[in-house]
């Protein structure tokens, strides 16, 4: 294999929920890469960096056993794998370096839709089948309750109409997966993002800087994906009321308009605005006289 060990390796799921956006997040950071269909490995062109693709459940022990530099992976993904670890006194540490704000789901409790739910301590001594026994055992054992594991690494939502098991512990997102298999969530167990991960042990210099500098354009990415530029004409005399509709905008620019006298005059204001702005407050700015209100995507900042 041809792998530089001085290269940056970033190791993200080949393909599945996290695949195109942590892609498509290294791009905003800058690394440019094309991706082969299957290839397992794309060299960054720009940048010293290696991008390995793997499932995603590989990740985390990756980086534990500081193979590899860092990982996107789930947040559920990786605490099952700590806890795996931990119980198998193999090496299970890493640094946590941000969430990331994408693959947003829950990890539930599901059991049939026609049976009732009294709680999950009801649930003791039951069969469940999950993916993830730890996650699930951690979550129960603090209830004193205990289960017996039906371990299922896919078609989990079966398992009950297939009287494999009473209920079961899978991912939820939407809801739709439940419900086209006759189940409903019953109790969220663990709240789960996609996140960044790094090795445990101290990079060398030149690599601390690279992650350095990534780290300081994904902050920018992430305050950007937060933020809207928002251009609007507003009486001048409701400015104060108007500035303060506008989410984190306390010192926008005011620019005059060509042609524009007298008592009603109105001028333009740009702002950076913390939040993106909801059709009710671009309907309570109309209100006060606010006119062309235009709300724009922002790609990068650098405060
Ligand atoms: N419905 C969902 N909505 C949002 N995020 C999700 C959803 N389902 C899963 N995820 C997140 O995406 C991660 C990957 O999910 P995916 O279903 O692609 O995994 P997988 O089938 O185990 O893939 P692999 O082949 O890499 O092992 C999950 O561990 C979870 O963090
Ligand atoms: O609540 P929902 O919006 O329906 O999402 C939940 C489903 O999404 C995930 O599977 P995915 O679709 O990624 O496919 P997989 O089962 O092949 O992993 C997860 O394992 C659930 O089955
Ligand atoms: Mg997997």
């Amino acid at each position: 294999m041809t792998t530089d060990k001085t290269r940056l390796r970033i190791a993200i799921q080949k393909s599945g929920r996290l695949s195109r956006d942590s892609e498509k997040l290294l791009s905003q950071l800058g690394v440019k890469f094309v991706m082969r269909d299957n290839r397992l490995i794309a060299h960054a062109e720009n940048l010293p960096i290696d991008i390995l693709r793997v499932r995603d459940d590989d990740i985390p022990a990756l980086v534990m056993d500081g193979i590899i530099d860092l990982g996107i992976v789930g947040q559920n993904v990786l605490e099952e794998v700590e806890l795996e670890r931990q119980a198998d006194a193999m090496p299970a540490r890493y640094r946590e370096l941000k969430a990331l704000g994408f693959g947003k789901c829950r990890l539930s409790l599901a059991i049939p839709e026609d049976e009732e739910f009294a709680s999950a301590e009801a649930l003791d001594g039951k069969i469940i089948a999950t993916s993830y026994p730890r996650l699930l055992g951690r979550y129960l054992a603090a209830k004193g309750t205990s289960f017996k594991n039906c371990q299922l690494n896919g078609s989990v939502e079966v398992a009950p109409r297939a009287g494999l098991a009473d209920a079961i512990c899978d991912l939820v997102s939407t809801g739709a997966t439940l419900e086209a298999n006759g189940l409903k969530e019953v109790e969220v167990i663990y709240r789960s993002q996609a996140t960044l991960i790094a090795r445990e042990q101290a990079f060398e210099p030149a690599k601390q800087q690279l992650i350095d500098t990534l780290m300081t354009r994904l902050q920018g990415v992430l305050s950007a994906r937060e933020s809207k530029y928002i251009m609007l004409h507003a009486p001048k005399n409701k400015l104060g009321e108007i500035v303060k509709l506008l989410p984190g905008a306390e010192n926008p620019t005011i620019l005059p308009l060509a042609g524009q006298e007298g008592e009603e005059v109105k001028v333009a204001l740009h702002a950076v605005a913390s939040e993106t702005l909801f059709w009710e407050t671009m309907e309570a700015l109309k209100a006060l006289g606010a006119s062309s209100i235009l709300v724009l995507p922002i790609e990068k900042m650098l405060e």
